[in-house]
């Protein structure tokens, strides 16, 4: 059953006489004490989602329901629901114990039973010995486990984060990154978790949810989209130096890239026809500067980057991108070969930009 659902969510905003739409008919459907990671581009709308599921912001259209049951017109304080923000909001001048304690004391919680509650998720949060300090005494990792234990003291089991960590420095960053996993692994509250970073969502995720265009582009085991991106739009998104996305075409059980021919691997055989328009999507880390390779270009630019080089590459009138570990030094302008992984190709089609692997697979599950 699904824990949080969110189905046909529309939100337009209206700012100085001009209207946005930022979500137009988004789906998400998350499983009771999954870590979902949305993942898109600065102003997507990530945050957005998160109000409406908080019930701080109202859609404007579908539905979203929490533990099973609608929630459309059920205000913020009944929802359950905890949201970690940026910042964590933690109050300066108040202590951690006290920190923690606020949402129970403004709900008027006896005394007793708030000094129980906060002394039990201090425990389970490793910040018991901490309570008495002020926030400034904190590291960035147990700023976050306050902020958390603020969220769990309310008995939350659905935690909402806005990129918690982009405050961090990057080594901070990481061990916080590893901390908020154990955490999730050992609690299991439901959490969704807004990032347009990548390496963070692909560390974090059970599942990852890519958000476009005011709807979920993806969503599933954050490996499987990598290797399998559902369109190219994805492909082009999801990486670091992302997926090279070429205009081909099938001739001849071939695939023709400009002037290079390269053999169709056989698992397309019964997907595409002769003739078809593709684009063909080849990771960075699956081409091989070579000497016997079909493709062939001139070096662009080269990115050294210690243990590998991303090196741009010029074919006709495309450039890609291709990751070299060996340290041979590569020169602009020097001509160069590159062979191609051709078992890790995945073709697109050249309208639609879907994936045609994916839509078989539909289409023979639909029949
Ligand atoms: N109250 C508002 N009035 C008008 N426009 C708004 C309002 N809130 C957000 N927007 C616009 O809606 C879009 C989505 O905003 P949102 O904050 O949800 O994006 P985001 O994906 O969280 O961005 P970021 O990663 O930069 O935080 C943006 O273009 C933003 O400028």
């Amino acid at each position: 059953m699904s824990y949080v659902k969110l189905e046909d969510i529309w939100k337009e905003y209206e700012s100085k006489g001009k209207k946005v739409q930022v979500l137009r008919g988004l789906n998400l459907d998350i499983e009771k004490g999954e870590f979902v990671v949305i993942l898109g581009p600065s102003g997507e709308g990530k945050t957005t989602i998160l109000k409406i599921i908080a019930g701080l912001l109202r859609q404007d259209k579908g539905h979203v329901y929490l533990r099973g049951k609608i929630v459309d017109d059920l205000p913020p304080k009944d929802r359950n629901v905890a949201m970690v923000p940026q910042n964590y909001a933690l109050y300066p001048f108040m202590s951690v114990y006290d920190n923690i304690a606020f949402p129970l004391k403004i709900a008027h919680v006896p005394k007793d039973e708030i000094k129980k509650k906060v002394e039990e998720v201090a425990r389970m949060l490793r910040i018991d010995d901490l309570l008495d300090r002020k926030p400034s005494q904190l590291s960035g990792g147990q700023m976050q486990r306050v902020a958390i234990a603020r969220a769990l003291v309310k008995g939350a089991d659905i935690i909402l984060m806005d990129e918690p960590l982009s405050n961090l420095d990057a080594q901070v960053r990481v061990l916080a990154r590893e901390e908020l996993k154990q955490l999730q692994r050992s609690l299991k509250p439901t959490i969704i978790y807004v990032t347009h970073d990548q390496i963070e969502a692909l560390s974090l995720a059970s599942k990852v949810a890519i958000l476009h265009e005011g709807v979920i582009q993806a969503y599933g085991d954050p490996m499987e989209i990598y290797r399998e991106p559902n369109n190219a739009w994805v492909a082009k998104f999801l990486g670091n130096p992302p997926m090279n996305v070429l205009k081909g075409e099938i001739k001849d059980s071939s695939i023709i890239i400009g002037s290079t021919k390269i053999e169709l691997p056989t698992k397309f055989r019964s997907i595409v026809k002769e003739g078809q328009k593709v684009l063909v999507g080849i990771r960075p880390e699956d081409l091989y500067l070579n000497d016997n390779g079909p493709l062939e270009g001139s070096v662009e630019m080269v990115e050294d980057l210690g243990p590998y080089s991303i090196i741009h590459v010029k074919i006709e009138d495309e450039t890609i991108r291709v990751i070299e570990k060996s340290i041979t030094r590569r020169e602009r302008g020097e001509k160069v070969k590159l062979s191609i992984d051709t078992s890790k190709i995945v073709l697109f089609d050249q309208e639609s930009e879907k994936n045609l692997m994916l839509l078989q697979s539909k289409v023979e599950s639909n029949e």
